[in-house]
């Protein structure tokens, strides 16, 4: 697992490494070798370095100067003359490369910016990193947009300008780079809203050689789940099993509006491996699901008249979950009062829960002013996993909206801490899933943005369900549980896409290569086992 970090984060590591004895000055040399060795690997014949006023800027200076002594032309553009420039340590560096081989441009007019730009086999950005907030001011307004127009490649240092480190927003226009060479750790807003759009492949410079040990002595916002990591579910089924020794899912689901949830949550679920899948229907729709799904038992619970759980739905649900390995309730079954008792029956089960949807729906209306105001309402022995989309998180906490993926663990975590169970996880889905637990939050692969289609999370759903079953015997963490079961998803989306097209993937496809995705995530374990690269790129 590789550690993510928000930009306070990095301020207090760089505290820290500091305070071990290394100064903030080296540092900034050792980001500027590692800049130029991303540079140098495509061979460069002429290098254009656009510097910032900040330490980023300073990052660029020293890189100038490294590939200059490598032979290669190097032109720097600046706002402003060496000495003139504010932060100590950039103007140091920038003067010191000012004596060295390089040609230095001063506050170009936008003519000139395009000519030596179009004419750098490679433009390194080292504009703004952590410290840029936000909107973009001349010149950078005017650099960024020739930059995408014209440049061949594109190095960004530490974070592509333009793009919030920490939210990952793009506000008006950002550096659109091939591969982003981030220090120490790749910051959280690299990964969040615009930033998989921006970043290309990001390449993480390690720079202190004790970082590992120093690393942990600050929180991480998050930490990336690489394929190897997830080596223990990837085991293939002993021979001496049966059907419910495999585990078991109930998929409580549908109405009906909507039986088709019901349909591909339970198909998810056993394509992911529980030896048994039974659903808990309205009986209203129950015949119509028996005949989609013929190798799975449907259960006829009491409907209300508009053919979602009904008043007696509640002890029905309730008696037939107890048998069961892991409980799923929620798609489709719409928040109809039969609805939001069988919620609050399910959670006094002890059973393993997962609850998606609607379900998610209904919690937010059994509680008050926030479902982390409540926590004796979903405080339990057993585990828990809520898996919301950005809006049903803002409904759970009772907040303004959740945009981006730090809104979404911020969220995810009061529902975590009001909690303080290890049983209790919640993934936080977007373009960027994030699987919190009170102890960490985990960012598996993320699939394509094929996977943005109706009915894509009914299926990780069923994945997880039947992944928690399949898995009965596992004692945690559940945060890489959930992570193996996001990734399974998400490899998903790849394979339909490669397969369907980007666009025309629709949610079913996603079931049929659940198989292909465990093997998928085989293959990239392995690999991992072989050499563990340096990349963290989305979607590597
Ligand atoms: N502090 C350290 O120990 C290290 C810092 N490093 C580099 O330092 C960077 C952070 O440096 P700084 O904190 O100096 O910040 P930056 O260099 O990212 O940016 C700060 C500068 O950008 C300007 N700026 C901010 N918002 C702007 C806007 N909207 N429009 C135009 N200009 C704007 C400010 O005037 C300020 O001068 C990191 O991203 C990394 O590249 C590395 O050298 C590694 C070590
Ligand atoms: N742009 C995107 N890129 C990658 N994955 C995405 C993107 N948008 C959505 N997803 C994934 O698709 C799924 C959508 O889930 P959800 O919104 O619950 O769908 P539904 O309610 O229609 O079943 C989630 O797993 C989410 O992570
Ligand atoms: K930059």
């Amino acid at each position: 697992m590789k550690p993510i970090l928000s930009c306070e984060e990095v301020r207090r590591l760089e505290d820290c490494i500091e305070a071990e004895g290394t100064s903030k000055a080296t540092l900034m040399e050792l980001a500027g070798e590692f800049a130029a060795s991303v540079v140098a690997a495509s061979d460069p014949k002429r290098v254009l370095i656009l510097v910032g006023f900040g330490n980023n800027g300073g990052d660029g200076w020293v890189a100038a100067d490294i590939l200059a002594h490598k032979g290669i032309d190097v032109d720097v553009v600046s706002p402003v003359e060496p000495d003139e420039i504010p932060a100590a340590l950039a103007r140091h560096v920038a003067r010191r490369t000012a004596g060295r081989d390089v040609n230095i441009v001063i506050g170009p007019s936008r003519d000139e910016l395009a000519e030596l730009v179009s004419r750098a086999d490679v433009v390194v950005d080292a504009i703004l990193g952590t410290g840029f907030h936000g909107s973009l001011r001349s010149p950078f307004s005017i650099w960024i947009p020739t930059v995408n127009e014209l440049a061949a490649e594109v190095v960004a240092i530490d974070v592509p300008s333009g793009l919030d480190a920490e939210t990952g927003t793009v506000e008006e226009d950002a550096i659109r780079a091939a591969r982003t060479a981030t220090m120490l750790a790749p910051k959280i807003g690299l990964y969040s809203a615009d930033g998989p759009d921006y970043t290309g492949e990001i390449l993480c410079g390690g720079l202190y050689d004790r970082l590992d040990e120093v690393i942990d002595d600050v929180d991480h916002a998050a930490e990336m789940v690489e394929p190897i990591d997830l080596i223990d579910f990837l085991e293939p089924l002993p021979s001496n099993i049966d059907k419910y020794s495999r585990g078991s899912v109930l998929v409580v689901a549908g109405s009906s509006s909507y039986p088709g949830a019901a349909i591909m949550a339970a198909k998810a679920a056993a394509r992911a491996g529980a030896g048994y899948v039974a659903v808990a229907t309205p009986a209203t729709c129950a015949n119509l699901i028996r005949m989609a799904l013929p190798s799975v038992p449907v259960i006829d619970i009491p409907a209300d008249s508009r053919g979602a759980f009904g008043a007696a739905a509640r002890r029905a649900v309730c008696d037939a979950a107890k048998k069961f390995s892991c409980v799923l309730c929620g798609p489709g079954i719409t928040t109809a009062a039969g609805c939001i008792d069988v919620v609050s029956g399910l959670l006094k089960l002890d059973v393993p829960l997962v609850l998606d949807a609607d379900a998610l729906n209904c919690l937010s209306k059994l509680s008050i002013g926030g479902l982390d105001e409540t926590p004796e309402l979903y405080r339990r022995e057993a585990p828990l996993i809520l898996t919301p989309h950005y809006r049903e998180l803002s409904r759970l906490v009772d907040e303004e909206a959740v945009r981006d993926l730090g809104g979404a663990i911020e969220a995810a975590q009061r529902l975590l801490w009001a909690a303080g169970s290890d049983n209790f996880i919640v993934i936080a889905k977007g373009p960027v899933t994030a699987v919190a637990g009170v102890e960490k939050v985990l960012l598996p692969v993320s699939g394509p943005a094929s996977m943005a289609t109706a009915g894509t999370g009914d299926v990780l759903s069923g994945i997880v369900a039947g992944t928690v079953a399949l898995n009965h015997a596992y004692e945690g963490p559940w945060e890489l549980l959930c992570s193996y079961a996001v990734s399974l998803h998400s490899y998903t989306g790849f394979i339909a896409a490669d397969r369907y097209g980007e666009k025309s993937v629709i949610a079913t496809d996603l079931i049929d290569v659940i198989g292909d995705a465990m093997a998928l995530a085989s293959e990239e374990a392995l690999k991992g086992l072989e050499d563990v690269p340096a990349t963290t790129a989305k979607g590597a």
